[in-house]
């Protein structure tokens, strides 16, 4: 094979599709078309990309003019005097500034999203309780991206920076003419079904089930579908998506920077054009109209920029001697809170690979933990969850709600042959965590796909420590030690 063919994109894509598919990692089904953009790697690098050689100004940022007659804007992202490897910005050099518009309209509330999770809002619910959701309905009449977003649960409340939302969105028809914003915070999109082709300032991204995208508070884009369409979203307030550390593991492992990938300027020049721009403040829905593309942007630099990643590339770590660790080895994405021991949100993912530990209980161990845990899946299977969990659906364990496999699933693990296995074979499920104890709200709550977990599911779970007590007196009430 000739090094051009072996170095082009398709044709790594292509490998390494087919490598994951031998493995049995991918299964048929999630099998994904060729991405027809090209992309930045890195992560939290200072990128620049321009679709014209030239525009980018050397040496400053804003010079007295831009080539071509071009305008520049800087979107900053935190506070200016953040720490450097915090500090976010972007100089977008565009045919138009953000600020050309024809001012704002109130939009009617999505009574579907929310974003006060505080208990004293009478639309939301606390509750102790296992939850779940079958995979909720793509609807048949014509709803797009931002008119299909539903919020299931969360945290806090986005005017003070503190908190988390995590929605679904359900879509069949591309946004026309429309951009969306969210001047709340950032957008982590997990696609389950449908692969979404997102026009950004910066340049498109195409993410298929299996890949995520971020895109960060207060950049535009327009979601375009190719069909029925249905993914999960955590959306946070307050910090940006960060890599975990590494710790022991070293340099490499977990999401690779180098995978993250980040677009290429791609300019829409439009005049006389009717453009809505939604945006998403405090929860609520504003519009604003302008007559040309937003998405003009000739050329960019900066380290604020969406991206996307795909999750068959994670480096999942274990145990090769003995034992579970603990999920934290799962994280793909982190954001910090404002309590230096918790992060505000975790993404962890659940996918194939192998597990080989000696005389060791594979399942997670039955826990209670401070984290709520938020799952979806977006293909494949994933014990330890009510039997109706599905690609599509959604669990939900507030934190320290107890919780773990079915007697079945214990006893075979405890039991049977020590397997060398790989687990979640063809299967990626996901979690969205958090520290911070969530609501639902009450979209979710009153969803006829709603369901409780099945307590009988735990009903076997025995208590063989009795009998034991009767054939072993120094195992008797009140002599532990044996004394
Ligand atoms: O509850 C779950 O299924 C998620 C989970 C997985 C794991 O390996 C350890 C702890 C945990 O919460
Ligand atoms: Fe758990």
């Amino acid at each position: 094979m000739s090094q051009k063919l072996q170095d082009s994109k398709e044709y790594q894509n292509i490998f390494h599709w087919a490598e994951t598919q031998k493995n049995g990692t991918i299964p048929s089904f999630a099998v994904r078309k060729n991405d027809p953009y090209q992309y930045q790697p890195g992560f939290n690098n200072h990128f620049e990309s321009q679709a014209i050689p030239g525009v980018i100004p050397q040496g400053q940022n804003s010079p007295r003019s831009v080539r071509y007659g071009l305008y520049t804007e800087q979107m900053t992202a935190s506070a200016f005097v953040a720490p450097r490897h915090r500090n976010k910005k972007a100089w977008l050099y565009r045919a138009r500034p953000a600020v050309a518009h024809q001012g704002f309209t109130d939009l009617p509330d999505n009574k579907n999203t929310e974003s006060n999770f505080l208990p004293m809002n009478s639309r939301v619910h606390v509750s102790p309780t296992q939850l779940a959701w079958l995979p909720f309905d793509i609807p048949t009449e014509k709803v797009d991206f931002v008119d299909g977003l539903a919020t299931i649960a969360g945290s806090g409340e986005p005017t003070l920076r503190e908190g988390i939302a995590t929605h679904v969105y359900l879509a069949n028809e591309s946004m026309h003419k429309k951009a969306f914003v969210n001047s709340d915070g950032d957008f982590l999109i997990v696609p389950q079904q449908g692969a979404l082709d997102i026009q950004t300032e910066f340049g498109p991204l195409y993410v298929q089930p299996g890949e995520i995208c971020v895109i960060q508070r207060g950049q535009r884009f327009r979601v375009s579908v190719e069909g029925p369409s249905r993914g999960y979203i955590l959306e946070i307030w307050g910090a940006n998506f960060e890599l975990p550390e590494l710790g022991p593991l070293g340099a490499n492992g977990l999401a690779n920077p180098r995978d993250f990938l980040h677009p290429c300027a791609k300019y829409e020049i439009t005049h006389d054009d009717p453009w809505s721009i939604v945006y998403k403040l405090g929860g609520k829905f504003f519009r604003s109209t302008q007559n040309h593309s937003p998405f003009d942007v000739v050329a960019w630099h900066g380290n604020y920029v969406p991206y996307k990643y795909d999750l068959t590339k994670f480096v999942n770590v274990g145990s090769i001697s003995v034992d579970h660790i603990d999920p934290s080895i799962f994280c793909v994405l982190t954001a910090r809170s404002r309590d230096p021991d918790a992060p505000l949100a975790d993404f962890l993912i659940f996918s194939p690979r192998w597990d080989v530990a000696s005389h060791t209980y594979r399942p997670p161990y039955y826990h209670r933990n401070v984290a709520s845990e938020l799952m979806g899946l977006i293909y494949g299977e994933y014990g330890g969850r009510s039997d109706k969990f599905q690609p599509g659906s959604v669990s939900f364990e507030c934190g320290m709600v107890p919780h773990g496999v079915a007697y079945e699933e214990f006893k075979a693990a405890s039991e049977n042959e020590v397997p060398q296995m790989q687990i979640s074979k063809g299967s990626i499920a996901f979690m969205f965590e958090s520290s911070r104890p969530f609501t639902i709200t009450d979209w979710a709550w009153n969803s006829n796909k709603k369901h409780e977990h099945e307590p009988k599911m735990w009903d076997n779970l025995v208590n063989n420590f009795s009998e034991f007590q009767l054939n072993n007196k120094s195992l008797s009430n009140g002599n532990q030690n044996g004394s």
